[in-house]
């Protein structure tokens, strides 16, 4: 038998038939929809009279659109959005397909509820109009993003036709020094790689600092993958992943857990299988990350100084994408980027949402004021992780250091909602795109770790984060 990595072998387990050279026909076990990506699928569905024929296998969630004011009863105000989430509904309804409405207390980013409800499991596909599905590698789960006619093909057939990826692995030994998180690792990743550095390729995390990291951790990781281009992302299930699975998958009976954890033990890349491209990381070489342009490969350590602007593309007489970056986010080349003035904080996202990075968070910001002139704003990943917060007592320190404490969605993450950014307002941002006017036409956006994105609410300005605990201000 020929040895196989992680990925080959979710291929193998999956494929329903061989195309040709390129392409297979590939079985999902698992489709989530948002209201965002799924109207016109429904729509060619229901114009040729399919059904869904395993609705239960297809899970829909209000993600995008939906707005995050702390009200009980969330009223979407814009008839367009309105229009999105209430055909999701009657959709869903139709076909039987479960969903997470707008006013459903468990509702909230279709990446964050998911995993949480035991529905993501190691050796799974995973498919969604979305292209942050890459966030389910961390439990051994292959996901991707498919398009709107991909969407409708799997709504009637479960099945879609796959272009076959390479195999990257990106090792990371070592450990994450104080401070430092897998936010971090992974700016560092995408900025040393680049935004299409592992396009066309499947990344496999491995080496002792990912076994390290916790399972939300790893979420933020594998989130990101898709921001070097990568097609999907993969770590080997361990332990921790079985745990966290078998603590949230209760419709697991004992019969069945036996069978499941037998295949799970046979997910791993073999030793000798072969990567096509492999990329190594030291975790003790990380800092804290930050971006200063408008990709999130445009990123430096906050030890760094912003990069020097280069007037022209080498003999192209076109303006390079550093200098049009740096135009954009109005920031002097050679310059640090610690000092920096926001005027807006924003926690949260499918990246940075969880519970973990909220308890991050109040840590920082505990018996602290949000800084002056600065709003900051949490928006909790799913109801569950508000619930949660609010049971732990993180809610009320978030709230007293002045946060406004926000039902759960996308929100500011692409502003598709009312959370816009007003023109050339700088945030500081837990999220995993800084693309122009993503947060609002003429917003800037600095990504970074929930750590620093505190850090930058307390202070006003970028701040390393360790230095605010080394003198004593936080905790
Ligand atoms: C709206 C959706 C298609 C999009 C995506 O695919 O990622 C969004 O979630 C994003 O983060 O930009
Ligand atoms: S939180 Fe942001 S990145 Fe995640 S699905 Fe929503 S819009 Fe996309």
């Amino acid at each position: 038998m020929t040895a196989k990595t992680l990925y080959q072998k979710l291929l193998a387990s999956h494929t329903v038939a061989t195309l040709d050279e390129q392409n297979i026909l590939l079985y999902t076990d698992l489709h989530l929809m948002n209201e965002y990506t799924s109207p016109q699928a429904f729509a060619g569905l229901n114009d040729k009279g399919l059904p869904v024929p395993l609705p239960g296998q297809n899970v829909a969630v209000v993600s995008h659109i939906i707005p995050t004011h702390a009200v009980r009863n969330r009223i979407i105000a814009d008839p367009a959005s309105a229009l999105q989430a209430s055909n999701l509904k009657r959709n869903c309804d139709m076909h039987g397909i479960p969903l997470f409405d707008t006013n459903d207390p468990l509702q909230g980013i279709e990446h964050v509820v998911s995993p949480e409800h035991g529905m993501i499991r190691p050796g799974m596909v995973v498919i969604c109009g979305d292209s942050h599905t890459t966030t389910y590698g961390a439990l051994g789960a292959l996901g991707f993003g498919i398009g709107t006619s991909e969407v409708e093909h799997v709504l009637a057939t479960q099945t879609l036709v796959y272009r076959l990826a390479g195999n990257m692995r990106i090792e990371v030994q070592g450990t994450l020094p104080v401070g430092c998180t897998a936010k971090d690792l992974i700016l560092k990743i995408i900025r040393h790689i680049g935004a299409q550095g592992a396009r066309g390729y499947v990344i496999e995390f491995c080496g002792s600092a990912i076994s390290a990291l916790s399972i939300e951790s790893r979420f933020t990781l594998c989130n990101m993958a898709v921001e070097a281009g990568a097609r999907g992302a993969l770590i080997a299930p361990d332990q921790l992943a079985i745990d966290y699975v078998l603590a949230r998958a209760t419709d697991i009976t004992s019969d069945m857990r036996e069978h499941a954890l037998a295949h799970w033990a046979t997910l791993f890349s073999d030793d000798d299988a072969v990567f096509d491209v492999t990329h190594r990381f030291d975790a003790s070489e990380v800092a804290p990350y930050v971006t200063w342009g408008i990709s999130p490969d445009q990123a430096i350590s906050i030890e760094e100084r912003i990069p020097a602007d280069e007037p022209e593309q080498a003999g192209t007489g076109t303006r390079s994408y550093t200098a049009q970056a740096l135009d954009y986010t109005g920031l002097t080349p050679g310059a640090s980027l610690a000092g920096t003035p926001i005027q807006h904080v924003f926690i949260g996202s499918c990246t940075n949402a969880r519970i973990e990075d909220l308890r991050e968070v109040a840590q920082i910001v505990r018996k602290h004021r949000v800084a002056p002139g600065v709003r900051a704003m949490v928006v909790p990943g799913s109801g569950a992780v508000r619930q949660q917060a609010e049971a732990e007592g993180i809610a009320q320190i978030l709230i007293d250091a002045g946060f406004e404490w926000r039902q759960p969605g996308c929100s500011m993450c692409l502003a598709m909602n009312d959370d816009v950014l007003g023109f050339g307002q700088r945030c500081a941002s837990t999220t995993n795109r800084n693309f122009e006017g993503r947060q609002g036409r003429g917003a800037i956006t600095h990504l970074m770790s929930p750590a620093m994105a505190a850090a930058a609410a307390i202070t006003g300005v970028i701040t390393d984060v360790r230095k605010l605990k080394s003198t004593g201000e936080s905790l």
